[in-house]
């Protein structure tokens, strides 16, 4: 055996065989290879740089790899030693996208090489490309839907102030509310109900005789939690003392005699809800101490009894007097006055809102034609000018009562200047007397109606005759209560408003 190597027996075959290894291994490369030459001409390309480029390449690719390989060139020359560059360069062959990294080579003569490693990425760009413009139309399209929201935002905003302004011209309209006007005074009016009706705050309603009250506390009771709960109203004035303390308060077994058993009062048999106290300015001192009790303890004593019931009740309490004149006066006592005036609703009489008094008219008309069966479709502009400069000391009842008279009256679709007699004019009275005019209703009107307008006279009169005690009336005409209350309800007749007009008059 001998320590020497072995002889190298073919050295040329040998470096044929690495080279063509070499070759092989660059030719199954997907990347693409060159080697460029000093001055940058292309010496090898390996299979996928020629699939790429073709071989030999165009002017255009070899100018560009003259390019890249001239930016490398710089960075071979700052390091003299064999050189890697691990970057990865992006740049355009002719007009295919590359990237790339570089390495310097040395050549079978010993020259210097460069070569470089490049990859095709055409494909990655395009890609990239797409990607770009999806979402540029992305952001174009969020941009266009961003815009059409804003633009609905602002219609949106627009409406609702549209809205808000609408519902300011007209108040606010709930469908309980019964009140007719669009004047200014009463769409404040409306929003301070709406306003305050929520609370279960105690509210006191003022406004002189006939100016709707009782339709506010309606109205406020309608808007309010307590809707659904039970509601009473009494007229504090339509009652003696000690009746209306029973009424309102309940008694205990033999408190008075005929109080055979205990009875609870309407304020127990409301609870949870609302009670209306009409004309509160009329309540004697002994029934003022005993609505001051429920309103500041919430507790009623029965009469003849004297345990305190707790009951949860709202009041509504509604005057034409001045309270505040009656406190002057000692006839209603302060701190009553304080707990009730809580809350005040002041109605505008109705001089103060002439603006509402057409509407009212038409309302009216449209009531009464109805009731009486007439074919009133007309209101001159005289008449309506007087009716514009009446002071109406009786507000919309004095207006509705004579609106109803004309009605009644006209002889024709037209109610003239003649057909309105007010309420302080000493022909009022007569003024019914008009309708038995049967001449010229015969052949005007059919018979049912004359008997009807007949009727809804001779039952007015004697409503207004028994200061509108209904069950006189009833008694007089010899007619059942229920059936006077739907004849009364057929013309528009209400026993308080007869009551309060001859009262007036
Ligand atoms: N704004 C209005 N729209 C329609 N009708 C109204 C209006 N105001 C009052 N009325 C009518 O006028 C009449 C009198 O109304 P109401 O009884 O509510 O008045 P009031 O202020 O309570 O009077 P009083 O203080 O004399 O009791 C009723 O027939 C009522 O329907």
């Amino acid at each position: 055996m001998s320590d020497q190597p072995a002889p190298i027996v073919n050295a040329t075959a040998e470096i044929q065989r690495l080279s063509t290894n070499w070759q092989t291994l660059l030719d199954v490369m997907p990347e693409m290879v060159f080697l460029l030459q000093e001055d940058y001409r292309i010496e090898y390309m390996n299979r996928s740089a020629k699939a790429c480029f073709g071989a030999p390449c165009s002017r255009p690719v070899a100018e560009s790899l003259r390019i890249i390989g001239a930016s490398c060139h710089e960075r071979l020359l700052r390091s003299p030693d064999f050189f890697v560059d691990d970057k990865v360069i992006e740049a355009m062959v002719d007009n295919t996208p590359v990237e790339y990294s570089s390495m310097s080579f040395i050549g079978y003569t010993g020259e210097k090489l460069l070569m470089l490693i490049m990859r095709n990425i055409t494909q990655r760009k395009n890609f990239e490309q797409e990607l770009l413009q999806f979402n540029t139309s992305i952001e174009t399209i969020l941009e266009q839907k961003i815009g059409e929201l804003q633009a609905s935002e602002e219609m949106r905003h627009r409406l609702s102030r549209q809205v808000n302004s609408l519902k300011n011209q007209l108040g606010h309209y709930h469908k309980a509310d019964k009140m007719v006007g669009r004047s200014r005074k009463m769409r404040e009016l409306r929003e301070m109900i709406h306003q305050v009706s929520e609370s279960d705050a105690t509210i006191l309603i003022t406004g002189e005789s006939g100016t709707g009250k009782e339709l506010v506390a309606n109205l406020v009771k309608a808007t309010s939690s307590r809707d659904d709960k039970p509601f009473l109203k009494i007229n504090c004035n339509a009652i003696n003392d000690s009746l209306l303390e029973a009424d309102l308060f309940g008694y205990e077994k033999g408190a008075f005699t005929g109080a055979v058993q205990r009875k609870i009062g309407k304020f127990e048999v409301v609870n949870g809800g609302t009670i209306f106290l009409d004309e509160i300015g009329d309540i004697s001192p002994r029934m003022q101490v005993a609505l001051l009790r429920v309103l500041q303890n919430g507790e009623i004593i029965r009469v003849g009894g004297t345990e305190p019931v707790k009951v949860d009740v709202r009041v509504i309490a509604a005057t034409n007097v001045d309270l505040a004149q009656a406190v002057k006066e000692k006839k209603f006592r302060l701190d009553l006055y304080y707990r009730l005036n809580i809350i005040n609703i002041a109605i505008p009489s109705l001089r103060e809102r002439k603006e509402d008094i057409v509407e009212l008219v038409s309302h009216f008309v449209n009531h009464y034609r109805e009731a009486f069966k007439k074919e009133i479709d007309f209101v001159p502009k005289s008449a309506i000018n007087r009716l514009l400069t009446h002071s109406w000391p009786g507000n919309v009842r004095e207006l509705e009562n004579l609106i109803q008279r004309a009605v009644l009256v006209a002889k024709d679709k037209v109610i003239t200047e003649a057909d309105l007699i007010f309420d302080d004019d000493p022909t009022a009275e007569q003024a019914e007397g008009a309708v038995l005019n049967i001449d010229q209703k015969l052949g005007a009107q059919p018979l049912k109606d004359i008997l009807a307008e007949f009727e809804a006279l001779i039952i007015e009169q004697a409503l207004s005759k028994y200061t509108g005690n209904v069950a006189t009336v009833a008694d007089q005409l010899q007619i059942g209560k229920t059936s006077l209350y739907d004849k009364m309800k057929q013309y528009g007749l209400s026993a308080k408003s007869i009551k309060k007009s001859r009262k007036a008059r």
